[in-house]
């Protein structure tokens, strides 16, 4: 684009890692996946406490807040949810260079769109939580009434329903809450992220 040839990228003197060293932590991405109703929002919640109170620095972009405002101009068209997903990862980078563990929670159903996210914050800062449990599961739990909505087909385009979910092939964790409880799963990921939070 004839913009960017203008454009000139200024090097900062305060760097990712002078910031991990200040947090006493590395800085990442959890980014959890599944269908609406799976447990994402829930588990990501519990697990930000459990965090926060060990002192670590961490903020939550939830697919549901983030459409209130930066994304209030995108549907739920593969395009948009497309846009959607590359707008918060490149946020959720930001985040990862100011020191913070991020927790994503956002549907994103397409694996094109999360191995984009993957790419772009890398292998190190990148884990993908599958959010397991099965549509009928989601459909009983149905805690915003939009099943319900959906199969009454007053919402287009509705994950699991009327477009499809691609589940993911190679997730750092798979969390299937249709079998652990809330707190189960907070614990596999606390035992996960230990290793990864530690600087070398
Ligand atoms: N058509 C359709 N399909 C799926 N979900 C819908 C839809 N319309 C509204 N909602 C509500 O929007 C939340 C999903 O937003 P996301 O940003 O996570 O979606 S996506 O990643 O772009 O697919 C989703 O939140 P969660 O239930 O927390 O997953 C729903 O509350
Ligand atoms: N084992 C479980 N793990 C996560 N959530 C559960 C579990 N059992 C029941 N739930 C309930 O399921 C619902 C999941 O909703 P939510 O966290 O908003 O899902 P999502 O963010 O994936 O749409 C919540 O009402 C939660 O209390």
């Amino acid at each position: 684009m004839e913009n960017n040839q203008n454009i000139k990228w200024h090097k900062q003197s305060v760097t990712k890692l002078d910031r991990q060293k200040a947090n006493n932590h590395k800085s990442f991405v959890i980014w959890f996946t599944g269908l609406s109703g799976s447990g994402k929002s829930t588990i990501a919640n519990v697990l930000e406490v459990e965090l926060f109170k060990q002192g670590v620095q961490t903020f939550c972009l939830d697919g549901d807040n983030i459409r209130h405002g930066l994304n209030e101009n995108l549907g739920f068209t593969d395009q948009d949810r497309k846009e959607n997903i590359r707008r918060i990862a490149e946020v959720a980078k930001l985040f990862v260079n100011a020191g913070v563990v991020v927790l994503v929670s956002v549907i994103s159903p397409f694996s094109e769109d999360r191995n984009e996210a993957r790419k772009l914050l890398g292998n190190d800062e990148f884990f993908e939580v599958y959010v397991k449990c099965p549509l009928e599961v989601c459909e009983k739990r149905d805690p915003k009434g939009l099943y319900k909505k959906a199969k009454a087909g007053h919402i287009k385009q509705f994950t699991g329903i009327s477009q499809r979910y691609e589940q993911p092939t190679n997730p750092e964790l798979t969390l299937d809450t249709s079998k652990l409880s809330v707190n189960e799963s907070v614990t596999t990921l606390l035992s996960y992220l230990k290793k990864h939070l530690e600087r070398n």
